[in-house]
């Protein structure tokens, strides 16, 4: 179809330099190639053009002072993508590398994630290039209230709700927070991921990587198969990875791998989760300190790494839960994983493989739960944080959690059977892409040329 061809032509002039946002796009486009070919509607009312161009993009200047005194200055960026199921919903990035194109591709990522949940929110994304690495407690602060200084005129709880992301916990979104307050003078459900005390939701710390695990025994159960006993591979070692280590074990898995910026940790006899959660949650050091505790583990520093990819994936597995960032899983990394036995990939982090390495999963047909879907338990128990501050109650741990179960259950039926309407019943790339742009498309339809 050449549509797809031109879509993609006319994005790069519009958009030059977006490298990941066009991977994003260019990954969708390609799955509903189908969906469009059976339904004119959607070509018909230009739903593509206007789906993958944002709402509204507002780009802002940070100023802030660092301990020394002198005046910082940094880009903050906040993306409404699109608000045809309800409020923008996304979280806040601050990672020295972020752009307008890695904002992009997020906030494109959580349109279709966000649809595919069955809630009613939304996809946004947002972030700075700020990088809170070596900066003291109170620089994260200052910087927090320069960036919701702006942001706050942008957001709201029925209109843009923010959350966490790479280097945004509960400590930034309580320091943002208190901003939005003082300036607005409303307390409300405008942030998600709040503390307990304040509006919080019980288990949206632990959801992201609860639902990453919970996607996969789906998966597997739906092949007769399950986790208990499975040795699985784990990149990152920070919100996601950590919780999808703890439930890992729960499960009855051995996760033998994390990994930070700067290196890998494989420990055959399973990752030691309270040391893991001491050296990030409680001390911010780097991995390597995992060797003063167990000296037996392994520590490959990144300047070791393989030159085709990552070391965290060459090991022996049979599940792997990338729960980094983004293209941290290239095609070598994923002969290697297949080579090594591993017949699950659930993704935690946001489109971290890479095309090729997408591709190969899909050929190999082994259960392959792409981003949007497998991560989407954390945006959906946002949703439910949502749903608690405006009845103004709060649920117990067993309760969200059974609603999280729940709607990953209802994620992976809707990609699988979606991936059986067209044709390509392993195919959950193809099944979560369809559902979720078909969800979107037919309430912009109905929404009229807005
Ligand atoms: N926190 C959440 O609820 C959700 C997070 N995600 C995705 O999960 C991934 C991880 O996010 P969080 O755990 O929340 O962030 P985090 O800030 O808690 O941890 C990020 C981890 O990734 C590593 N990392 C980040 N950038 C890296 C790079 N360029 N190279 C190597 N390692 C790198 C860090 O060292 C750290 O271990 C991201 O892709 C994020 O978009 C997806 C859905 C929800
Ligand atoms: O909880 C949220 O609103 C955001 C989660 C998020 O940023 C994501 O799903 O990538």
């Amino acid at each position: 179809m050449p549509y797809v061809q031109e879509t993609l032509n006319r994005l790069q002039k519009s958009s030059p330099a977006q490298t990941e946002f066009y991977q994003a796009a260019e990954e969708v486009l390609e799955s509903i190639r189908p969906l469009l070919e059976s339904d004119k509607r959607y070509l018909d009312a230009n739903i593509v053009e206007r789906i993958i161009e944002p709402e509204r993009q507002i780009l802002f200047r940070v100023t802030w002072l660092d301990d020394q005194g002198k005046v910082q200055v940094n880009k903050g960026y906040r993306i409404q993508f699109n608000s045809a199921l309800g409020p923008y919903k996304g979280g806040l990035r601050f990672h020295p590398s972020v752009n307008a194109g890695i904002i992009k591709f997020l906030g494109f990522e959580q349109v279709f994630k966000n649809a595919l949940t069955g809630l009613s929110i939304g996809g946004g994304k947002g972030g700075s290039d700020f990088n809170p690495k070596g900066r003291s407690n109170a620089e994260i602060m200052r910087f927090c209230q320069a960036f919701m200084s702006e942001l706050y005129r942008h957001i709201g709880a029925t209109t843009d709700v923010p959350a966490g992301d790479i280097g945004v916990g509960g400590r930034e979104v309580g320091y943002l927070y208190g901003q939005y307050k003082r300036l607005t003078g409303n307390y409300e459900g405008v942030l998600t991921g709040k503390g307990l005390s304040w509006g919080g939701s019980l288990v949206r710390t632990e959801a992201t990587g609860y639902g990453a695990v919970y996607f996969a025994e789906n998966m597997l159960n739906s092949v007769s198969d399950s986790l208990d006993g499975k040795t699985c591979l784990v990149s990152g070692a920070g919100n996601v990875a950590i919780y999808t280590i703890e439930k890992l074990y729960q499960v009855g898995a051995k996760p033998v791998t994390c990994s930070d910026s700067q290196g890998t940790i494989y420990h055959a006899e399973g990752i030691d989760l309270a040391l893991l959660k001491d050296l990030k949650e409680v001390r911010g050091v780097s991995l390597e300190e995992y060797l003063k505790t167990h000296a037996s583990a392994q520590y490959i520093p990144v300047a070791d790494y393989p030159k085709d990819g990552h070391a965290v994936w060459r090991f022996e597995a049979q599940a792997a839960f990338p729960s980094a960032t983004q293209n941290e899983l290239t095609e070598a990394d994923a002969k290697a994983l297949l080579a090594n036995g591993v017949i699950c990939v659930s993704e935690g982090a946001n489109m971290p493989s890479t095309a090729k390495a997408m591709d190969l999963f899909i050929e190999a047909k082994i259960a392959y739960g792409p981003g949007k879907a497998a991560n989407a338990g954390g945006v959906a128990t946002s949703q439910l944080e949502m749903a608690q501050n405006a009845s103004m109650t709060s649920w117990d741990f067993e309760k969200v959690d059974r609603h999280l179960q729940s709607i990953m259950c209802g994620i992976f039926e809707r990609s699988a059977e979606t991936a059986k309407e067209f044709n390509d019943p392993t195919n959950l790339v193809l099944g979560s892409n369809i559902a979720g742009f078909r969800k979107v498309a037919d309430a912009m339809i109905e929404q009229g040329a807005v």
